[in-house]
């Protein structure tokens, strides 16, 4: 079964009431959001390669109601659903777990599909290399080696990732700490979508960070680029202004 993209709501409660003992992937994604673009074809990939899952393609902006049933507050997201049961969900651009959680409770593929997708996933994954969340490859030590220099580079990166980047310990859905779920209410009581970095995952980008925005602590909020504070600044910035997000995002 190839990738399905959901265009209505009717369509996904059709198509997720259709057959329920089947398992349900579903993929949240943005226009806008660079690690969309490279777990895109992560995805095509791996439908392909599992043809009894059902892959359903969600467009958060757009069904913005589909994203609030399922609490989906940063992109790229996947739920993993069987008989109505959400059996797993994940956040951010790694291919890895996403693969390993298709493995945990998806069907066997063949021999043959077996082959194949292993080989055009890691062709798929190793295409990731610049996106937020690939970089927990430092936990297995893949940037023991990093250069000062290549570090700012990943980090101009990183904090460009989004529009709107959240630096952050854990997941929009699961932030490890009270700074970090009042930063993740105010984004979301803004309604401004994110993309975010969980720096638990890697120690260079946890340290880095912070002589790259000359800020000791995190939460971090990056707009286009650019540092904006921690949690105390970004509640006296809207304090001051409370339109401070759409401003921050119109200025270049
Ligand atoms: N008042 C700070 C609170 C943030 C804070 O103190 N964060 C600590 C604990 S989560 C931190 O990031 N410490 C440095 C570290 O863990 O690397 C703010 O406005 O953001
Ligand atoms: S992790 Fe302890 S206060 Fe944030």
């Amino acid at each position: 079964m190839s990738i399905v993209e959901i265009e209505s709501e009717d369509q996904f409660t059709k198509l997720t009431k259709s057959d329920p003992t089947k398992l349900i992937a579903l993929y949240f994604h943005t226009p806008w959001a660079a690690p969309c673009q490279t777990m895109n074809a992560v995805i095509k990939t791996l439908a392909q390669a599992n043809p009894t899952t059902l892959f359903l393609s969600i467009d958060a902006d757009k069904l913005g109601d589909i994203s609030e049933l399922f609490e989906v507050s940063a992109v790229p997201y996947f739920i993993l659903i069987r008989n109505s049961t959400i059996l797993k969900e994940l956040s951010g651009a790694d291919p890895k777990e996403f693969i390993a959680a298709l493995n945990q409770f998806g069907d066997k593929p063949s021999t043959n599909q077996e082959t194949n997708s292993s080989a055009s996933i890691s062709a798929a994954t190793d295409a990731a290399t610049s996106v937020p969340q690939e970089s927990s490859a430092s936990q297995n030590g893949a940037h023991e080696e990093e250069s000062a220099d290549a570090l700012d580079e990943r980090l101009k990166k990183l904090t460009t990732a989004a529009p709107v980047m959240l630096f952050m310990k854990g997941s929009p859905l699961a932030p490890q700490c009270g700074f970090l779920r009042q930063l993740v209410a105010i984004l979301r009581e803004h309604q401004v979508r994110f993309g975010f970095f969980d720096i638990l995952k890697d120690d260079s980008v946890r340290q880095g960070l912070k002589t790259f925005s000359d800020w000791p602590t995190f939460p971090q909020l990056y707009v286009n680029g650019e540092f904006q504070g921690g949690l105390d600044i970004i509640k006296e910035s809207l304090a001051d202004d409370p339109e401070f997000f759409e401003n921050a995002l119109k200025a270049q």
